[in-house]
């Protein structure tokens, strides 16, 4: 079992707003624990990006604090790796799927025998054995997303941040990609941070769910998904704890949408 006890992430009383305009982000406080399974949800265009890229450095927060493992966060750690929706953008078109999974491992430094058992390792991972000559335009986009989460696992991080990573994706292929995600943080006992739109996605997925409000955006509830740690898209999915779960966050959503600003 993971330890879930010990915060990885912690976010403190985080605000955000971009230059000239109205605030995104109004003091969100959360922690997210080691080997935790955690998604984001909220009404679309709440600031669920914006959270992201506080939490993973990418941006400072214009105030509050982010530590990852009790430490202040003030710009990307090489213990979290990100995967993004769009696999057709981060994925370089003119090197092969072998180069791409390395990237992260050349740009620190790792010899070549090393990067190439490494990449071999980690495709094997996602089920891509062997497909380390091709170039990403060989492959469907359900096993470009695979070599997308393959090169961010390469680095073995002990935080995976995902922002939508399967919305573009046809619905068996993005089922197949959450039970990878779900087998590949219970192997490597990761912390997962999900940005996601789909309800029952986040709900299927998570150990916890935070909801976010809107204009700003501000956490509304944490949600607490005792769904057990094996999930299986069928009877999971049929269970009456997932109903009562989609059906309260989903409400919580629209009453958010609806109370005036
Ligand atoms: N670089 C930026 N400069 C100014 N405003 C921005 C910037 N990035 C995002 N915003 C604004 O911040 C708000 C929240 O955007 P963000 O992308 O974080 O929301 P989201 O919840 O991820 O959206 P979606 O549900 O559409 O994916 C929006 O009003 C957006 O226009």
């Amino acid at each position: 079992m993971s330890d879930t006890s010990q915060p990885r992430l912690a976010l403190t009383d985080l605000s955000k707003t971009y230059d000239g305009s109205t605030p995104v982000l109004d003091g969100i406080s959360l922690t997210v624990g080691a080997g935790e399974f955690f998604s984001i949800v909220g009404p679309s265009g709440a600031g669920k990006t914006t959270l992201l890229r506080c939490l993973t450095g990418l941006m400072r927060p214009t105030d509050g604090q982010v530590t990852l493992d009790g430490i202040p966060l003030s710009e990307p750690s090489p213990k979290m790796s990100l995967v993004f929706q769009e696999y057709t953008r981060s994925l370089m078109p003119w090197a092969s799927i072998g180069k791409n999974v390395a990237l992260p491992l050349r740009a620190r430094g790792v010899p070549r025998a090393e990067r190439t058992s490494r990449v071999a390792k980690v495709l094997a991972e996602v089920g891509l054995s062997g497909v380390e000559a091709k170039y990403p335009w060989q492959l469907s986009g359900g096993m470009q997303q695979r070599v997308a989460i393959a090169r961010a696992l390469v680095t073995e991080p002990e935080v995976l941040v995902m922002d939508e990573p399967f919305a573009s994706v046809d619905a068996q292929t993005r089922m197949d990609l959450e039970d990878l995600t779900r087998r590949l943080q219970q192997d490597h006992r990761m912390t997962i941070v999900l940005v996601t739109h789909d309800i029952d996605e986040a709900v299927y997925l998570s150990d916890q769910i935070a909801v976010l409000s809107k204009n700003p955006a501000r956490l509304v509830e944490v949600v607490d998904v005792p769904l057990g740690a094996e999930r299986d898209q069928i009877h999971t999915r049929e269970m009456s704890t997932f109903a009562d779960l989609r059906g309260r966050i989903l409400r919580t959503i629209r009453d958010v949408q609806t109370q005036p600003v």
